[in-house]
C-alpha cells in the first residue's frame, strides 16, 4: 500500500461571482521517507495542493489517502513549516516548542528529553529560556522545525520555509533540515520557487503548469545527487545540466512564454 496517495484531485474556488479552477486532475503517490518538491509558476496551485494534503481544504473532487485512509486534519498527521515562523513572542523558546504537546496533553519527560536533544542537534542548546526576539531568523526557523517535529507528524509540509532568510543561512538550514529529516526517515513535501533548493533537497520534483494548475512533468533527481547533502549537491558535475533541464521547462511555462 502507498504511504501517501493523491487520487484525481480537482479543486475550484467558488466566490459569488467567479469560479477559479485552481487544480485539475492531480494524481501521484509518495513513499515513506521520500522528499518531494513542488515547483511551478506563480498561481499554479502549489499552496492549494499543500493545504489539500494537510486536510485543511477539502478538494472539489478526488481524495488524499494516508496509509489507504482519508487524511484527517484533527489527527495531527501533518506538520506545517511556513515562510514565517509564527513563534509566540511572549513565550520562551521552550514554551513555544511545547505548546502543541500541551494542547494535546502529551508533554512527557521523554518529550522534554527529545526536545533538548533536538535543540542540541540543531545548534540551539542554551536558548531554551530565551524569547524569539533574541534569536536570528535562521534560529527561529530551526525552533519552528523542532516545534513541528516534536508532535511526530507523519508528513512534513514545508511552504517556502527558507524564502525569508539570507542566502548563507538558507544554505546552512537546508543541510540541517535535510540531515534531521533523513535521520528520522520523515516524509516531506516542499513548495519552493528555487530550482536549486528543490534539486538539493528532493528525491522527486513535480513541476506544475497553471490555468488550471496541473502536473506538467515529474523529475527524478539523479541518484548521485540524492546521496549528497544539499550544500554539496550544488558543486557536483551532474547538478548544472539537471538544473538547466528544469529551468528550460519552467521558462516555457512562465506567463508570456506559454
Ligand atoms: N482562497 C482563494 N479564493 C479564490 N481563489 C484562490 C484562493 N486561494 C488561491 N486562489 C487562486 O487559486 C490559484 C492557485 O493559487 P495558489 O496560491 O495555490 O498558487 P501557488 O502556486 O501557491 O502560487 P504562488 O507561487 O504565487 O504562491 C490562483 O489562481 C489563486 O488566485
Amino acid at each position: 500500500m502507498n504511504f501517501l496517495s493523491l487520487d484525481t484531485i480537482h479543486h475550484t474556488y467558488f466566490s459569488p461571482k467567479t469560479a477559479t479552477n485552481a487544480l485539475s486532475n492531480i494524481s501521484f503517490d509518495v513513499n515513506e521517507g521520500e522528499f518531494i518538491s513542488f515547483i511551478g509558476p506563480s498561481g499554479c496551485g502549489k499552496t492549494t495542493l499543500l493545504s489539500i494534503i494537510a486536510g485543511l481544504i477539502k478538494p472539489t473532487e478526488g481524495k488524499v489517502l494516508l496509509h489507504g485512509k482519508p487524511v484527517n486534519s484533527e489527527k495531527n498527521q501533518m506538520g506545517y513549516m511556513l515562510q514565517q515562523d509564527y513563534l509566540f513572542p511572549w513565550k520562551t523558546i521552550e514554551e513555544n516548542i511545547f505548546l502543541g504537546l500541551k494542547i494535546m496533553e502529551n508533554l512527557t519527560e521523554e518529550k522534554k528529553r527529545e526536545a533538548s536533544n533536538l535543540l542540541e542537534e540543531l545548534g540551539l542548546s542554551g536558548v531554551a529560556s530565551s524569547y524569539p526576539r533574541e534569536l536570528s531568523g535562521g534560529m527561529r526557523q530551526r525552533v519552528a522545525l523542532i516545534r513541528t517535529l516534536i508532535t511526530e507528524p507523519k508528513i512534513l509540509l514545508l511552504d517556502e520555509p527558507f524564502s525569508a532568510l539570507d542566502y548563507q543561512t538558507k544554505l546552512k538550514l537546508e543541510d540541517l533540515i535535510f540531515t534531521t529529516l533523513k535521520s528520522l526517515n520523515k516524509t516531506a513535501v516542499l513548495v519552493t520557487h528555487d530550482i536549486g533548493e528543490a534539486i538539493a533537497m528532493s528525491d522527486r520534483i513535480i513541476l506544475f503548469a497553471s490555468k488550471p494548475g496541473r502536473i506538467h512533468r515529474v523529475f527524478d533527481v539523479p541518484q548521485v545527487l540524492k546521496e549528497l547533502k544539499p550544500f554539496t549537491v550544488r558543486n557536483h558535475a551532474a547538478y548544472p545540466p539537471f538544473f538547466q533541464t528544469i529551468w528550460k521547462e519552467l521558462e516555457n511555462l512562465e506567463p508570456g512564454n506559454a
